[in-house]
């Protein structure tokens, strides 16, 4: 057991701040080191929490299992993009007069992959993360005692296991996540001799560790070698058949991206596709996919699956039936589940309901305090919440955390802080909402966009949930085919504009787009969910013409103004 370094506060004890030390009391191969702040998990949301909690003088040290950059960068939203990209800009190309039919080389889409993913070598993210002063600790973390984490070198492979079956999924970004994505040839393995190092957190442990896939119980699925979002997004052959299991985000965007590729793709659904959005955006998507020569199977559940002569096939309970689809491989996108085993969360004091609860991800206040701990010295962020899954809400969350953190224990001034915001609440007192230290957005104004060739992007709560929450809501729908500015965008162009305005306040509460290229929709509304901007007032806010935002015209006009 590591031997736990009491100190507190400003003390500099015998290990140096944020410095390994040589101290080896109490464990016999351990090295010990002390840090105001341990933050487990390098992926997009541990990067920005460390960012942020070291700006006002705190020593922090991030612990990586695999690569500095994590999911995201390497195996989910930049390499799913970066296949996704081609399919949709062909489409588009196809669809306007005069442009020749533009053609996908596979092998040329792969190797751009290779690049936005930097050939899974995370030394540009390592750099910048040293070049801010934060110590970045190889290897794969583990709670041993408040404050204390230890740190064992086998990473890679434990975080694979943890991912068992069909294959961890992570992803990395922008910013701090922004660089390259790294290898896992550790620069800074966790001790020379392969003994594990303590680290000893005087202010706080950031459990940054995100999600793992989560596959479905069917007989024969395991033996069947699935992929999981890992493998499809890591592709070096692209098969020439493919069976998607699923109806959410991952499912729609691989089934795009390999129909884009040449693969013959079913994708078999329970129900409708991406359930939490507004039905249009699922529906247009069903079609957009079948156009592109997608076999969608909607009510389809699989029942049983086997693989023999390199062949899988999948039997489904479903439509007429149900059926026996064969292909080359099956991609399992059933969801993710928080990375909370073996985290050594039982000895972090975690209150009995909050124990029982982990697989559901860990429970934290408004500022990423998970709530119950003694001496309010752990917080959480990004996946492993079990709440939102999306970088963006992630690195969000995280920006608060890592301020909060700062403030709460830091000792230099930051510059620009004080400007805005004010104190910081005591640990265990909820802040305001939509103040300096509160995610509040997670709830009300969190977005997401799905990056098929018909995209959705939407923000805020669907219909339905407005309904739900009790608002008196008032829907406005626009067919994006009637506005100039999609006319011009090819003479096949189409989708669906919504928001859901609260008749009470006369704000928009939920907006969703449907259509090719509307992402960079999303954010207008974004700003006036956040906002509260009243209706009468967003009047004035004239979009351009022609663009594809006149949209939001007819939107007001639709509604009467
Ligand atoms: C296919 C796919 C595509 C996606 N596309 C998008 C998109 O376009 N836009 C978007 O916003 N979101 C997207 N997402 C979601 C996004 O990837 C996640 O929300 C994001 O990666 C979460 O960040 P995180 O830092 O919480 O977790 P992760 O990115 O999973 O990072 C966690 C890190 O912690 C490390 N770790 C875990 N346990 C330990 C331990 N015990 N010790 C040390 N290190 C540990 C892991 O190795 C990993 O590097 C996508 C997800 C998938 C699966
Ligand atoms: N563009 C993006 O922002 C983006 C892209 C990919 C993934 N992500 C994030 O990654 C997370 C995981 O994505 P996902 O698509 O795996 O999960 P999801 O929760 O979006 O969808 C899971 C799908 O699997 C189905 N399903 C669940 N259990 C099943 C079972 N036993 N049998 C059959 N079907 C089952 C559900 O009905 C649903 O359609 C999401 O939270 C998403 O936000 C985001």
């Amino acid at each position: 057991m590591a031997n736990v370094n009491t100190t507190n506060s400003t003390d500099k004890d015998q290990t140096r701040d944020g410095v390994p030390g040589e101290d080896r009391r109490g464990h016999e191969h351990s090295r010990q080191e002390t840090y105001d702040v341990v933050v487990l998990g390098a992926g997009p949301v541990g990067e920005n929490v460390a960012d942020r909690a070291s700006r006002t003088g705190l020593s922090v040290a991030i612990v990586e299992a695999e690569l500095a950059g994590g999911e995201c960068s390497y195996w989910a939203c930049m390499p799913s993009k970066a296949l996704l990209r081609p399919g949709a800009v062909a489409a588009a190309a196809r669809d306007v007069p005069g442009v020749s039919a533009p053609s996908i080389d596979g092998a040329a889409v792969l190797a751009h992959r290779d690049e936005v993913v930097h050939d899974w070598d995370d030394s540009g993210q390592a750099d910048w993360i040293e070049s801010t002063g934060i110590t970045l600790v190889r290897g794969f973390g583990r709670i041993v005692a408040p404050r204390t984490v230890e740190v064992e070198a086998t990473a890679v492979s434990r975080v694979e296991d943890d991912a068992s079956s069909a294959s961890g999924d992570s992803a990395s970004n922008g910013s701090p996540s922004n660089g390259s994505p790294s290898n896992g040839s550790p620069s800074n393995e966790s001790s020379a001799d392969g003994a594990p190092r303590t680290l000893v957190a005087r202010r706080a442990v950031v459990v940054a560790t995100g999600s793992v896939p989560r596959l479905p119980d069917v007989p024969g699925l395991l033996r069947a070698a699935p992929w999981g979002s890992r493998e499809a997004t890591s592709v070096e052959t692209v098969p020439a058949s493919l069976v998607v299991v699923g109806g959410g985000v991952v499912a729609v965007e691989m089934a795009d991206a390999f129909a884009a590729l040449g693969s013959h793709v079913t994708l078999l659904a329970r129900s409708g596709l991406l359930g939490a959005m507004e039905s249009f955006a699922g529906e247009q998507v069903a079609e957009s996919l079948r156009g592109a020569g997608v076999d969608v199977v909607l009510g389809a559940s699989p029942s049983r699956v086997d693989r023999t002569d390199g062949r899988v096939r999948v039997a489904y309970d479903g439509p007429d039936g149900g059926a026996v689809v064969e292909a080359d491989e099956i991609l399992v996108a059933t969801g993710r589940v928080p990375r909370t085993t073996d985290l050594g969360l039982e000895a972090a004091g975690l209150p009995a309901d909050a124990l029982e609860d982990l697989p559901r991800g860990l429970g934290v206040d408004a500022t990423g305090l998970v709530r119950g701990v003694d001496g309010d010295w752990l917080y959480a962020s990004g996946d492993v919440l079990g709440s939102i899954a999306t970088t963006h809400q992630g690195k969000y969350q995280a920006r608060v955390c890592g301020d909060a953190i700062a403030a709460r224990f830091g000792t230099d001034e930051r510059e620009g802080v004080a400007a805005w915001g004010g104190s910081v609440p005591a640990a265990g007192t909820d802040p305001e909402p939509w103040t300096r230290y509160a995610s509040t957005a997670d709830g009300p104004a969190k977005t997401q966009v799905v990056f098929t060739r018909h995209q959705v992007a939407a923000v805020g709560l669907t219909a339905a949930q407005a309904r739900e929450e009790g608002l008196d809501v008032r829907v406005v729908d626009v067919d994006l085919a009637g506005v100039a500015g999609g006319y011009l965008m090819g003479p096949s162009y189409g989708g669906t504009a919504r928001i859901v305005v609260d008749e009470a306040r006369h704000v928009i509460v939920g907006a969703t787009f449907a259509g090719p290229e509307v992402a960079e929709m999303l954010h207008a509304a974004t700003v006036a969910v956040v906002g509260e901007v009243p209706l009468e007032r967003l009047w004035h806010a004239v979009p351009a013409y022609p663009t594809v935002s006149e949209a939001w015209l007819r939107l007001l006009e639709g509604y009467g103004l």
